[in-house]
């Protein structure tokens, strides 16, 4: 199973633009079939040097990155929840995701239209932002109602469902977002099967150009995602799609001179992979050395089901190598005559970094 992030936003904020500089932008996306599964589906390797450490050791046939995969959803008008603009089609495209990668308008440029000829990055958040409360309202109050219609047949689990669902309700009628409920884990477990989208983890990105009005929306963006604890990454779509199509040496004088450190499609990558708490762990052989990204508190079970369901059912240990032990001794022999190489159980938790050769029989 892949990770999916929805890009969101209102109608002509760039996120086509973005989806094409995160989807293009990156040679490793060849290394997977059906690289472009639909036209608004896109297959993004995750950037890790670890890989390429373990790769110059190793020197396998062939290299594979973790992936995340992004999908360009239309955008989002008001009234989108009741069906407006291309609506309730749409924000079922986002029930889909696991994460979200909502666009902001931050760039001045008069040739470009803003839907409701205005530029202020806290209101079109609001607007996206509202449609979403709302779909979650509608979807709350939905199950509720077939929830107390079922009441009858299994009592004791159902009250325990109403009982978070009404307040979720009461939040929401608020008109704040789910996230900013304090719920615990088996109160986040009894709602998962709804998929709200006000749960779901969100990074804004602030689509910049070179002007000087850039930084004062973005410092409005970031001050309000701040209250919400949400991340905010800074991108220059329209110009970073122009470095994606640049040699090495050409891209180095562009960011030089652009004043760019970091490309914004690197740091998008890495904050998907953080706000949905995936960790990295390593298959490693002369044929192929590969990146998983699994959830953070995954066991050697489920890790060894991500590769295949052969290596669950027929697991008997996982043989870990931790990735900086490898990188210091150079072999998996010379690890072992170090004593650093581990043997484990079906429920070890893997960390991050772990080099993992699953024995199973099947
Ligand atoms: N950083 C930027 N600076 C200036 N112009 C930009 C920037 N990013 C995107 N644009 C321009 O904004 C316009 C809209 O971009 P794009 O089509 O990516 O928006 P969209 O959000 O996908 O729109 P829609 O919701 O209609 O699909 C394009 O003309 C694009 O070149
Ligand atoms: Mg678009």
């Amino acid at each position: 199973m892949g990770f999916k992030c929805g890009i969101i936003g209102l109608p002509n904020v760039g996120k086509s633009t973005l989806f094409n500089v995160l989807t293009k932008g990156n040679s490793a996306v060849a290394n997977f079939p059906f690289c472009t599964i639909k036209p608004n589906i896109g297959i993004v390797s995750v950037p890790d040097n670890r890989i390429n450490n373990l790769s110059k050791i190793i020197l396998p046939k062939k290299i594979t990155n973790a992936f995340i995969e992004f999908v360009d959803i239309a955008g989002l008008v008001k009234g989108a929840s009741k069906g407006e603009g291309l609506g309730n089609q749409f924000l079922s495209n986002i029930r889909d995701t696991h994460a979200i990668a909502h666009v902001v308008r931050c760039f001045k440029d008069d040739n470009v239209s803003h839907i409701y000829n205005q530029l202020q990055p806290k209101i079109d958040v609001d607007i996206i932002n509202s449609e979403l409360i709302l779909a979650d309202f509608e979807t709350c109050e939905k199950s509720i109602l077939k929830l107390q219609k079922k009441l009858n047949f299994n009592k004791k689990e159902i009250e325990e469902k109403l009982v978070v669902l009404s307040k979720c309700l009461d939040h929401l009628k608020k008109f704040l977002m789910l996230k900013t409920l304090e719920l615990d884990e088996n109160e986040k477990k009894i709602i998962s099967y709804l998929r709200f989208l006000t749960l779901k983890p969100t990074m804004y990105i602030a689509n910049i150009n070179e002007q000087k009005e850039s930084c004062f929306f973005l410092n409005e963006l970031e001050k309000m995602a701040k209250k919400e604890g949400s991340s905010v990454i800074p991108i220059n779509s329209n110009l970073e799609l122009d470095l994606i199509k640049m040699n090495e040496d050409e891209q180095k004088y562009f960011m030089k001179s652009f004043n760019i450190t970091n490309l914004g499609l690197n740091n998008i990558i890495k904050s998907g992979y953080k706000i949905l708490n995936l960790i990295t762990f390593f298959t490693a052989g002369i044929k192929e050395v590969r990146a998983w990204a699994i959830p953070n508190g995954s066991t050697s079970l489920q890790a060894a089901d991500k590769i295949h369901s052969d290596f669950r059912r027929g697991f008997i240990r996982a043989q870990i190598i931790n990735y900086l032990d490898f990188i210091k001794y150079k072999s998996e022999t010379k690890v072992k005559e170090a004593g650093k190489y581990r043997s484990e159980g079906k429920f070890y938790q893997i960390q991050d970094g772990d080099i993992i050769n699953f024995l199973f029989n099947v």
